[in-house]
Formats: structure tokens, C-alpha cells, sequence
């Protein structure tokens, strides 16, 4: 029978070898003390098994609040817990309960984070995936061989939909591959989802009928499932090609359900990562967490981004990226969203560090806030990824663009 693998980081005031056996029992067949049905039978079937240990620090301080040791003796430990499939069959809300559970909850731990998941071909399989992933989402906008430049309308909440439409025109104009709203509105008092859709698309539509390029805009639609649903299809009506989820607040069986509708591509917006992951010793990395989005059908999914406003360092941005292009066992991937502090400056060193176009690279403040204006914005972060990719340096990618030699002066000091 398949077997789904956690691979967790620990540290424990015990011994490693029974704080991974608790572990394990408390998160299938057993509890605190034995019961008469746990059978040698049905542990056979049903045990989570430990499957491998390795024995990395002891430190002398606790990580996070548990059980404390006598003499001060924190172990920490790289381990391996395995569950058949038969336990949740394919249910990600259940799979969820048992890797990210009431493990957390131990004493036995002052710290534990889920490092990564390993789903079998069969489960892989089951999900369907991104209905459009990378290749979908550059067919959408017909980018190619560059990353998709876009923007999130800022400031994030206060504008009408006149406004933004106002500001989208001349996004459109200057050549913008993607928008977005900012995961802090969806329908405000002064600018209603419908509204906005309606005077978005307005704009995004005849400046495709002219151009040729359809703007791929990600509404918010984040809120109870009958409305996403209504607003999905709103959205659709309205000529739009994507729509955006805060994954955390929507959460998995309402992320999933919207993808489940396959005619939109998902924007998948992590905000709220740093309470999943910003302590060393608690909660989940990346290449864990954005496995399971994919699983429920997200196509674009928030990384961060080097140098970016945020605390998070650039090898874990890094790290996130390689996670989201990788493709699962159905050969679906994800594009990774690089979004945070972002003014093109920064394109340099994601390329260097990366080797991909395979992007979508955002900036708000470093648009809306470039000297020429959000139009001269938009020019700066396609100069300074052309000048990326042509293998310039960011001094001598300055000598060439004005537009990005405008950026660097206003935004260069802040990087
Ligand atoms: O939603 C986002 O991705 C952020 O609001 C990014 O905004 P910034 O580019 O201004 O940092
Ligand atoms: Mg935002």
C-alpha cells in the first residue's frame, strides 16, 4: 500500500528515538496510554512508522515552550514519519490534520516544522493540479521567454473602480502583463467587486480589441464559497482570465472548490506565511506548504523575493522558487510569484541566482511610485529584466535604460 512521508526538523529534551515513537502513535492508531482495540492488526495497517532518524545539535536552550530538560539538553534531529494512504485516502483536509496536526501540540517537542512531503504517483495523480500552471498562464497573456511583468494596484485599498480602471489604462498602455488587487480588498465601501470587474475590464478588453494583448488582471474574490463562486463567474463574463485567493484565509477545501472550476487561472497569495514560518523551529517550509496548493489546483503562488521588504532571506526565496518549478509526478508546476519590496533592481540577482524566466515578477510601490510615473515603472522592471537576461550587469543595465537608471536612483539606496 502507498505511503505518504513527512520529513520533519525536531528538537526534543527526550530521546529522540521515543519522541519520534509519539509522534508517530499520536498521530494515527495510538494515544497517551495504550487502548484495548489498537490491535498488532490494526497497527499493521493503520501505524504511522518512523522511518528514519538523524541525529544533528544538542543545544541548551529550548527553541519553543515543552517539556524542560533536567540538564538543559535540547536534541535536535532530522526524522522521517511515514502514514499509508489508506488512513485519509485522498482527503487534503485529513492528510492536513495528520502532517500538521496535533503534533504540534506535544510536549515532547520545543520544536518541530514539517520540511517537506512525499506524495506517491498515485495521489499525484488523484489532484489534478494547476489547470494552467507556467505554460497556461503564458499562453493567457502570450509572454514568452521573459517573466510576466505585473503590478498589484496600490494604494491597496481607498481607490474607486473609476480610479483603478483610471490607473489600468495606463498600466495597459505602457505594456503590463499582469495586475492585481492587494489582498487586502475584495469589495470595500468604496469600490465594489462588481464595479471594479465591470470598469477593469473595460479597460483590459479594449485595449486587447486594439492591441492584441489582453491583460490578465487577478481579482480578489476571497470570501464564503457561494460568493466566490458568484464572483468567479462574474469574472468570467466579464472577458477576465484569473482571479486571486488569499490561500490562508480562504483555506484548502475553498481553494480547491474554486479550482475545481478550471477556467480561471488561481492566483495564490500566501499572506500570513511568517506565522507558518517565520520561527526556525515551528511550522512548515515551502517546499512542504506549496505541494499542497498545488494539490488543490493553484496556478501562481506567492514566494517573496530577493532583497524583498520582508525578513526572509534570499537562499529561502531561492529555495521557494526551485520548490514551485519542479514538476509533481502528474508533471504539473507552479509559477512563482516574486512579490515584496521589488523595483527591478533586484532582477539581476533573482536571474544569477535562479537561471529562469519562468517568473511572475511583481512590484507595487516600485511601479506606482517610479519618477516617470507607474507607466515609466512598468518600462523600468522590462528594461531591467531584458538587461537581466542580456547578461548585464544592473551598472551597466543604468547606461542603457533611463527609465531604469530612474528607478535606481530613487529605489537603489532602499535595496
Ligand atoms: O501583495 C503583494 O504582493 C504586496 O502588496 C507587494 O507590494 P510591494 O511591491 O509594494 O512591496
Ligand atoms: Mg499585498
Amino acid at each position: 500500500m502507498e505511503r505518504i512521508t513527512g520529513k520533519y526538523f525536531i528538537e526534543t529534551p527526550f530521546d529522540v528515538e521515543n519522541a519520534a515513537q509519539v509522534l508517530a502513535g499520536e498521530q494515527s492508531s495510538g494515544t497517551f496510554i495504550a487502548v484495548p482495540g489498537e490491535t498488532e492488526e490494526l497497527k499493521a495497517r493503520f501505524a504511522a512508522r518512523v522511518e528514519s532518524i538523524t541525529h544533528l545539535e544538542t543545544v541548551n536552550s529550548p527553541a519553543i515552550p515543552g517539556a524542560s530538560s533536567k540538564h538543559n539538553l535540547y536534541h535536535r534531529a532530522n526524522i522521517e514519519v511515514s502514514w499509508s494512504v489508506e488512513n485519509f485516502g485522498y482527503n487534503l483536509p485529513v492528510l492536513i490534520s495528520t502532517l500538521q496536526g496535533n503534533l504540534y501540540e506535544l510536549t515532547q517537542f520545543t520544536g518541530l516544522k514539517l520540511m517537506d512531503i512525499e506524495l506517491p504517483e498515485s495521489y499525484s495523480n488523484h489532484f489534478r493540479g494547476p489547470r494552467f500552471g507556467i505554460e497556461g498562464c503564458r499562453q493567457l497573456t502570450q509572454v514568452y521567454k521573459r517573466p510576466l511583468i505585473g503590478t498589484i494596484i496600490k494604494p491597496s485599498i481607498g481607490m474607486t473602480p473609476a480610479q483603478t480602471a483610471q490607473l489600468v489604462q495606463v498600466l495597459a498602455e505602457a505594456g503590463i502583463d499582469f495586475i492585481k488587487d492587494d489582498e487586502l480588498l475584495s469589495k470595500s465601501a468604496n469600490s465594489s467587486f462588481n464595479d471594479r470587474v465591470d470598469a477593469v475590464m473595460k479597460v483590459i478588453n479594449n485595449h486587447a480589441d486594439k492591441t492584441g494583448k489582453k491583460v490578465m488582471y487577478a481579482f480578489n474574490i476571497s470570501d464564503e464559497i457561494d460568493t466566490m463562486l458568484r464572483r468567479y463567474e462574474y469574472v468570467i463574463n466579464a472577458g477576465g482570465t484569473c482571479a486571486m485567493l488569499s490561500l490562508n484565509s480562504v483555506g484548502l477545501a475553498g481553494v480547491k472548490k474554486i479550482c475545481d472550476q478550471r477556467e480561471l487561472a488561481i492566483h495564490g497569495h500566501r499572506n500570513g506565511w511568517g506565522m507558518l514560518n517565520r520561527h526556525p523551529l515551528l511550522g512548515i517550509e515551502f517546499p512542504a506548504y506549496q505541494k499542497l496548493w498545488r494539490l488543490a489546483g493553484v496556478d501562481q503562488i506567492h514566494v517573496n523575493g530577493i532583497q524583498n521588504k520582508f525578513w526572509e532571506s534570499d537562499d529561502s526565496v531561492v529555495r521557494s522558487i526551485e520548490a514551485c518549478l519542479k514538476p509533481l509526478a502528474n508533471g504539473t508546476t507552479a509559477l512563482p510569484v516574486v512579490s515584496s519590496g521589488q523595483w527591478g533592481g533586484q532582477a539581476f540577482e533573482t536571474y544569477r541566482r535562479t537561471n529562469t524566466t519562468d517568473l511572475l515578477y511583481m512590484a507595487g510601490g516600485g511601479i506606482m511610485a517610479h519618477p516617470d510615473g507607474p507607466g515609466g515603472g512598468v518600462v523600468a522592471l522590462q528594461q531591467a529584466w531584458k538587461g537581466a537576461v542580456d547578461g548585464l550587469s544592473q551598472d551597466q543595465a543604468v547606461q542603457r535604460y533611463s527609465e531604469f537608471a530612474n528607478s535606481v536612483k530613487k529605489f537603489g539606496s532602499k535595496a
